[in-house]
This record gives structure tokens, C-alpha cells and sequence, in this order.
């Protein structure tokens, strides 16, 4: 047998608890089987890769539209970088099958027609802004495609826009710059209101929502909000109280709406809801057009319910040039210029490329919209624990007879960690990816992990084992059990009459610790020979010394058995993958009852 230097021998002398079951499965198998399955071998990865594609070229990412300076060259430091502005519908879905990530604002829509014609290849919709409402998220999320946004360096922008607007508006700035640049001077036409004591709805108490209430407290205005999402004790750390809906629209004399645009928040203001305001309101809007029925709002402002609006969005944009909305006499417009100051496109743009460029090398997104948000030192913490979970689901998988086909899958996780300290979303996304992968052309990643295995009927419920002892570990053992299948190797079947493999992560590294009711002790590293046997002198030599003679070096070796001399598994695993020839001939050594190849 060839043993690298850095390589271990695991001799495990402890006993595996045997049942009926397995017996019973043995019995029912043939003594010997030869069940060999040769899989695409990956390349081995250090740290999890949750966005993973062949990286062996430069990227190419489509920047569709305008795109502040330092964000290029972020950008351009990584990968090939197209600016193609103003592309047509059709010119981008051709454009799109030869690029890796794309980068927008609000101005193109990323529709499923764009998911369609990527071909797969699209992997990253970075949207350098907040608003999200343009791109097709959940046609993203089936191919498998993440999405991350700028959320946070545009919010004061916003917010200052919003506030530009209200005073804009309030004073008729807009409508006495125009009079005096036609040569007027209408002192009396142009008497304004004042904000001072006013009361203000913020509709949306988010990052600019608050921002404009700050601002709008330091104009002596009265600021109350409505947020069905918001903590009180942000909205009372800056002395703004939270009402309903409807009595936000009841005792407002200025709305200043901050919510995003949603199936729940589309057309919010219309008819009905205008009726339940005081008469004269006066509607800021800069969040988006959509949220307000615009005939709506036309007809308000025409019956004098509304009596001013400003508004830097709209349903359509650009807006139709004769639409009533832009043209009425009250109303004030800016084409969406709420994100539009120097500061915060240079600042969107580092923050939405540092998000592309992370993603395309497979990081997690802190920035990530379908996806969960992994805060960076959990993820660090669980990296050996994702990796595991993503062999022990691929090896799960090769252990299922042909044609079984797999529909329940349990995931036990033993751990000394509080219920609500372990968040197994990663681990459980990449069982599923270890588990779909390997059977079918579906590229799996954090995104569409549970998209994919909904899709496939493949249910998989997790469960908690508290365990004494320290929670300095996050993880002491992930456990994948296959119910109701067939296995190719019947060991592996445990006293349940499942499918069961469990893994450990030992100095970092993850190990297969138990098949079936078997106790190994494997690192997952390389590929993993299962043989099953009665206990004897002389059987690893024997297996040994075939791949020894194919020059496959063997890295670890374990065997779990029931009681000296009594049923085991020798679980061995192997830098190379053997060839056919010599997995053949373990399979032919007398003693060996069945064996199965699982590449990793
Ligand atoms: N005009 C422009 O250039 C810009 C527009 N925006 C728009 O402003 C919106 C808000 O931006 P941020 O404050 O950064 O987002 P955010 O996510 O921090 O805040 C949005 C808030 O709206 C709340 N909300 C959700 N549904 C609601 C409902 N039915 N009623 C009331 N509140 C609801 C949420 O709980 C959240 O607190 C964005 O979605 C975007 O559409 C943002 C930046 C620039
Ligand atoms: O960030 C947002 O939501 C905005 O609306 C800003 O849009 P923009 O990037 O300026 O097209």
C-alpha cells in the first residue's frame, strides 16, 4: 500500500451497536456485489464556495447602465468588463449568454427572459442602488443566480432629496423659477406653507425613511411614522411615533413615502386611501412611482384633496411627456434623481462592485437579496461544517441503489449550541447541493438550494440533538438519513432501516465518522472505498496492496465492526480514483461481501 508521509492508519477498534436490520439487508443482497460508481472528480476546495463556476478565464460582467468611476475599476480589476448602455430588451437577452454578472440601476429591467437567455451562464444581478422591483426575483432564484444590491450608500441622497422636495414644494420653488425665467414676477401666485409644527407621515420607516424624519425633526416638523416592520425603539430613539395606516393618512398635513415597491405596497395611495387624508395634503415621493395610483393621485389633486405633490418617480419612466400627472400645475418632478449626488454614485458603485466581484469568486454576499446573509464570522465558523455537509449529502446520495429514487431525507445536527445559536441554513443548502449535484445537470448553490430540492420533491427536515458539554464547536456531527430507498451497499443501512452517514470535523478536517450503524473514522478528502466483511486478519493488507500496485495512495483507512471477527466496514479512502480493473478485483477478494467507490 502506498501511504503519503502526511497520511494516517485509523485501526477503530470500537464496536458498532449491529442490529437485525442490517443482517436483514445483507441477506437479502448478494454476498458479493461490485458496485462501482465513477463520478466527475472536483477538484478538492479549501473554503466553501457558495456562487461556484469554472473561474479558469476572466469573468466578463455587462454593465448596463451608467456606472460611477471606482466601481469600473473595481470591477475591471477582476474581470472583463462590457459598458453597454441603453441596450434594448432583445439586445440584452443576446448579450447576456456571454456574461457572467450583470450590473443595472433602475433603469433596465432584468426580466426572466434575461435568466432564460444566459444560458446558466449568468451567476450575479448586481443592482447599484436599493430598489429591487425591476429584477425578476424569483426567476433569479431558479437559475440559480444571485442578486445583490447597494443598500446602504445612496440613503442619504435619498433622503435629502426627499427633504429638497418637500421644501421645493412647499415654497413653489419649482413653479417660480419657470415664471421668472419666462419674465414674471408673481410674488402673490407663489405664497407657500410652512413646515414648522407640520405634521409628517414617513411611510416606510427604513434606512431613508429615518433619515428624512431626522432631517425633517430638525425643521421643527412633528414626525410620525408608519412601518408595519419597524422596531419602536428606533422610530423612539429619534422621536417619531408609530401609528397605523390609516391614522398616518388621517393627521398628516405632508406624506413623505419610503417604502419599497412590493405586490403589498403597489398603488397603497388610491382612491380610497386619498378619501382618508386631510384635505390639502400635501405627497412626497421618492421612493417608487408604482406605490401610488397615479390617475388616482391626478383626480386628488384636481379635487383639491391632494393639494401639492412632489415626485421623483413614476410607474412608467421616462413619463409619458403629455402625461396629467407631470403636467398639472401643483405637481413637482424630478426624473428620479433621488440617488443622483456625486457622493453617492461613487459610493454605490464600490459598494455594488465589491458585492459583484465577491460574489463572482464564490464569497457570500453580505449584500445578497435571495440568498441568506451570512454575517462573515459565522460563516468562518461554519466553513469546515459546510464542506462536510456537502460530502456527507454526495456520499449519501452514491449510496442509493439505482432507481430509488430519494424523496425523504433527514439531517440531524449534534450540537452543544442553544437552538436559536446555529443557523443551518448553509449546511442544510449544501447537503442539498451535494445530494442534487452529483445526479442530475442542475447547478446548485445557496440561492436555489431549496428552490431546487422543492422542485425535485425532495424533502429535507432538519433536527437538533442538544448535546452536554461546550458549545465552543458550533457542530459536534451532521447526520444524513435516506429514508425509503434501496442501498447498493447494504451496510450503510442503519438499525432504522435507513440510509445513514455521519461526519465529524476533526483539526479542521471533515471526516466520515459513521455508515449505517458502523463506526469509521475516514477524512473526507479524495475518494472513499466502502467494503463490508467479516472481521479478519489480513483484509486491509489485501486491498491495500491492489491499489499499492496501481500506485493509488491510500490516505486513511478505518474499520467498524460489530465485534472482533464479526461483521465490519473498512472504509478506505484514496488519493486516485482506482480504475475499473481494480476495483474488479477488491470486489474479488474472497472475504470482501460487497463494496461501493464513492467519489467525494
Ligand atoms: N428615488 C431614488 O433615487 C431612490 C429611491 N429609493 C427607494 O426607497 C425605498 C426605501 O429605501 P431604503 O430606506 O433604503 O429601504 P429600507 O429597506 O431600509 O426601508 C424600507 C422600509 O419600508 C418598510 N415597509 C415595507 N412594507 C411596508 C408597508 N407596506 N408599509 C410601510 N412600510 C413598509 C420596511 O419595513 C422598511 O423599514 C427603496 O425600496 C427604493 O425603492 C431608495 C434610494 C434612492
Ligand atoms: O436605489 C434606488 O432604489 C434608486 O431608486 C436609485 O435608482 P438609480 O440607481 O439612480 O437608478
Amino acid at each position: 500500500m502506498a501511504a503519503s508521509p502526511s497520511s494516517t492508519m485509523i485501526l477503530s477498534s470500537k464496536s458498532s451497536r449491529a442490529s437485525l436490520s442490517w443482517k436483514n439487508q445483507l441477506a437479502s443482497t448478494s454476498a458479493f456485489r461490485v458496485s462501482a460508481v465513477t463520478l466527475p472528480r472536483r477538484s478538492p476546495r479549501q473554503c466553501p464556495r457558495f456562487v461556484v463556476f469554472s473561474m479558469d478565464a476572466k469573468p466578463t460582467v455587462l454593465v448596463a447602465e451608467k456606472l460611477g468611476e471606482a466601481g469600473l475599476k473595481l470591477l475591471k480589476e477582476f474581470a472583463n468588463v462590457d459598458c453597454s448602455y441603453n441596450l434594448t430588451p432583445e439586445e440584452l437577452c443576446t448579450k447576456i449568454s456571454l456574461c457572467d454578472a450583470l450590473v443595472v440601476r433602475s433603469g433596465t429591467k432584468v426580466t426572466r427572459e434575461i435568466f432564460e437567455s444566459s444560458g446558466g451562464r449568468l451567476k450575479v444581478v448586481g443592482r447599484a442602488g436599493v430598489g429591487i422591483d425591476n429584477v425578476d426575483l424569483a426567476a433569479a432564484t431558479e437559475h440559480g443566480c444571485l442578486v445583490v444590491n447597494a443598500p446602504t450608500a445612496n440613503t442619504v441622497a435619498a433622503a435629502e432629496h426627499g427633504i429638497a422636495l418637500l421644501t421645493a414644494m412647499a415654497r413653489n420653488v419649482a413653479q417660480a423659477d419657470a415664471s421668472v425665467k419666462a419674465g414674471k414676477w408673481l410674488r402673490n401666485k407663489y405664497v407657500g406653507v410652512s413646515l414648522v409644527g407640520k405634521t409628517l407621515a414617513v411611510m416606510g420607516f427604513g434606512k431613508v425613511g429615518s433619515e428624512v424624519a431626522r432631517r425633517a425633526k430638525g425643521l421643527g416638523m412633528h414626525v410620525i411614522a408608519h412601518d408595519p416592520y419597524a422596531p419602536a425603539d428606533r422610530a423612539r430613539a429619534i422621536g417619531v411615533q408609530l401609528v397605523s395606516f390609516d391614522e398616518a393618512l388621517a393627521s398628516a398635513d405632508f406624506i413623505s413615502l419610503h417604502m419599497p415597491l412590493t405586490p403589498a405596497t403597489k398603488q397603497i395611495l388610491n382612491d380610497e386611501t386619498f378619501a382618508k387624508m386631510k384635505k390639502g395634503v400635501r405627497i412626497v415621493n421618492v421612493a417608487r412611482g408604482g406605490v401610488i395610483d397615479e390617475e388616482a393621485l391626478v383626480r386628488a389633486l384636481d379635487a383639491g384633496i391632494v393639494a401639492q405633490a412632489a415626485l421623483d418617480v413614476f410607474t412608467v419612466e421616462p413619463p409619458p411627456k403629455d402625461s396629467k400627472l407631470i403636467q398639472h400645475e401643483n405637481v413637482t418632478a424630478t426624473p428620479h434623481l433621488g440617488a443622483s449626488t456625486t457622493e453617492a454614485q461613487e459610493g454605490v458603485a464600490i459598494e455594488v462592485a465589491e458585492a459583484v466581484v465577491g460574489a463572482l469568486k464564490g464569497e457570500l454576499s453580505a449584500t445578497a437579496v435571495n440568498a441568506p446573509m451570512v454575517p462573515a464570522e459565522v460563516l468562518l465558523e461554519l466553513k469546515p461544517f459546510v464542506v462536510l455537509a456537502e460530502k456527507l449529502g454526495r456520499l449519501a446520495v452514491q449510496l442509493v441503489a439505482g432507481g430509488s429514487g430519494v424523496k425523504s431525507v433527514k439531517v440531524t445536527y449534534g450540537s452543544a449550541r442553544a437552538p436559536d445559536d446555529l443557523d443551518t441554513r448553509l449546511l442544510r443548502a449544501m447537503i442539498t447541493k451535494g445530494m442534487i449535484e452529483p445526479i442530475s445537470s442542475v447547478f446548485i448553490n445557496l440561492v436555489n438550494a431549496d428552490f431546487t430540492a422543492k422542485q425535485r420533491g425532495l424533502q429535507i427536515s432538519e433536527e437538533r440533538l442538544i448535546l452536554d458539554g461546550s458549545p465552543e464547536s458550533p457542530v459536534e456531527f451532521i447526520q444524513v438519513q435516506i429514508a425509503n430507498v434501496e442501498s447498493k451497499f447494504a451496510s450503510a443501512i442503519s438499525d432504522l432501516g435507513e440510509i445513514r452517514v455521519e461526519g465529524r470535523v476533526k483539526d479542521g478536517v471533515p471526516h466520515l465518522t459513521k455508515v449505517g450503524s458502523f463506526e469509521v473514522d475516514v477524512s473526507l478528502e479524495g475518494s472513499i472505498i466502502l467494503c463490508s466483511q467479516v472481521d479478519q486478519p489480513g483484509m486491509i493488507g489485501k486491498v491495500g496492496s491492489v491499489l499499492g500496485e496501481e500506485n493509488v495512495n491510500v490516505s486513511f483507512m478505518s474499520v467498524g465492526r460489530v465485534a472482533p471477527r464479526k461483521q465490519a466496514v473498512m472504509a478506505i479512502g484514496v488519493d486516485e480514483q482506482p480504475s475499473k480493473e481494480s476495483l474488479k478485483r477488491i470486489g474479488e477478494i474472497p472475504a470482501i461481501q460487497e463494496f461501493v467507490y464513492l467519489g467525494l
